[in-house]
């Protein structure tokens, strides 16, 4: 029998609220309408204020309540522009903001925040989220999560396929033989944080920017020296790791270079860590989404580096804008039908689980 979902996704970029109205069977996810909210410019500023100082525990509990009448609002505006009925949707999947991921650290958490009683109560529709609390209960990363809803998008592929979305971080799944899956590090942040710092516009368009200069090899050497690049999966990161201070850090004896070759060196760093893991797997074919597939520069690097064909999701007429919401519609079903994501070889946890919470709204 086919359910109706709703998958709500906002990620590390803080860019916009994604949301999808997904028709979701045993074998097939459709996507039946899609929107993407803008994230209002004071909350975003706050949202990367706690990130980035010390906070005070009412700051923490608010934000979670403004965080899920945002998001409430924003479904239902939705509903109603979709003319939807309440009744008729199962449940809404409700990733909610990703403040903080520390799975390596000794009290291991992945902070999200976004109310999800509010979210229920508003919209009386049950509402499932803390996907990501279970597996790091089992010992996993909890992230990321996506490798397992492109493995049942692509259950069929003959081809030696990796996918990545390329958002605030880039992951990137391997859909041949065993599951795999990992953060590869930083997809767009980086990028973002300069240009809006040198340039005070909010992300390269289409890599203008980095375009117009040369890569410097020593910084870049540098930089895919670091710690992260090194390490083997399971892993996963953040904008705690990936953020303004490393930047610095690895921009320290470089400060000659013009905004445009630092520009120019980070999109390389996105390019090449990302075809590293590519040529490393052996993959044939790579399915780009999330927001880097709209960076052509960035695309056309992929593509010179990496040994594989590389083309953006929307050629196998998946939407790469909104992959990450529909996922968390069919985590959402899977939590409600009571079966395990099988993540376990991705996250490193002791055993698959049952992933989410859920907020019934009657
Ligand atoms: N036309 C474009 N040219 C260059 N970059 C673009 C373009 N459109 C979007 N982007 C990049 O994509 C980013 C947004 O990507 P996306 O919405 O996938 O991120 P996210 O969902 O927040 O991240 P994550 O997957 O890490 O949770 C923007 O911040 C920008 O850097
Ligand atoms: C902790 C967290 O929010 N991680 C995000 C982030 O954005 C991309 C990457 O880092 C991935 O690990 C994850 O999101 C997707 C949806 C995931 O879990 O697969």
């Amino acid at each position: 029998m086919k359910e109706l979902y709703i998958g709500v996704m906002s990620g590390t970029s803080l860019d916009g609220i994604d949301i999808a109205l997904c028709e979701i069977g045993d074998t097939t996810c459709r996507l039946l309408s899609a929107h993407e909210y803008p994230f209002p410019q004071v909350l975003k500023e706050e949202i990367l204020a706690l990130i980035s100082s010390s906070v005070s525990l009412k700051q923490i509990g608010e934000c979670d309540m403004k965080l899920g009448m945002l998001f409430t609002e924003c479904i239902n505006d939705f509903i109603q522009k979709n003319a939807l009925h309440v009744k008729d949707i199962t449940a809404i999947g409700l990733h909610g903001q990703t403040l903080w991921h520390a799975p390596d650290s000794a009290y291991p958490f992945s902070m999200q925040l976004g109310n999800a009683n509010i979210v229920a109560a508003k919209t009386g529709i049950s509402t499932v989220a803390d996907f990501r609390g279970m597996d790091i209960a089992h010992g996993g990363q909890g992230a990321p999560f996506a490798p397992a809803f492109h493995k049942f998008l692509f259950a069929d592929t003959k081809q030696k396929m990796a996918l990545v979305n390329i958002g605030g971080m880039a992951n990137i799944s391997l859909l041949f033989g065993k599951l795999q899956g990992w953060d590869v590090g930083c997809g767009n942040v980086l990028m973002d944080l300069w240009i809006q710092k040198t340039q005070a516009k909010e992300y390269d368009k289409e890599g203008a920017f980095a375009k117009s200069a040369q890569t410097d090899k020593s910084l870049l050497a540098k930089m895919l020296m670091d710690v992260y690049f090194q390490k083997q999966p399971p892993k996963s990161t953040g904008r705690e790791y990936f953020n303004e201070a490393w930047l610095t850090q690895k921009l320290q004896g470089f400060e000659h270079l013009s905004d445009a070759q630092v520009q120019r060196t980070l999109l390389e760093l996105t390019a090449q860590t990302i075809a590293n893991d590519v040529n490393n797997t052996h993959s044939s074919q790579l399915i780009v989404c999330g927001g880097g597939a709209k960076n052509s520069f960035l695309m056309q690097r992929l593509a010179k580096l990496c040994h594989a064909e590389v083309s953006p999701s929307d050629t196998l007429g998946i939407n790469s804008d909104f992959l990450e919401a529909m996922a968390f519609a069919w985590f959402a079903k899977k939590r409600i039908h009571k079966e395990p994501l099988k993540l376990r070889n991705v996250t490193g946890a002791k055993k698959d689980s049952i992933a989410g919470a859920v907020y019934a709204a009657d």
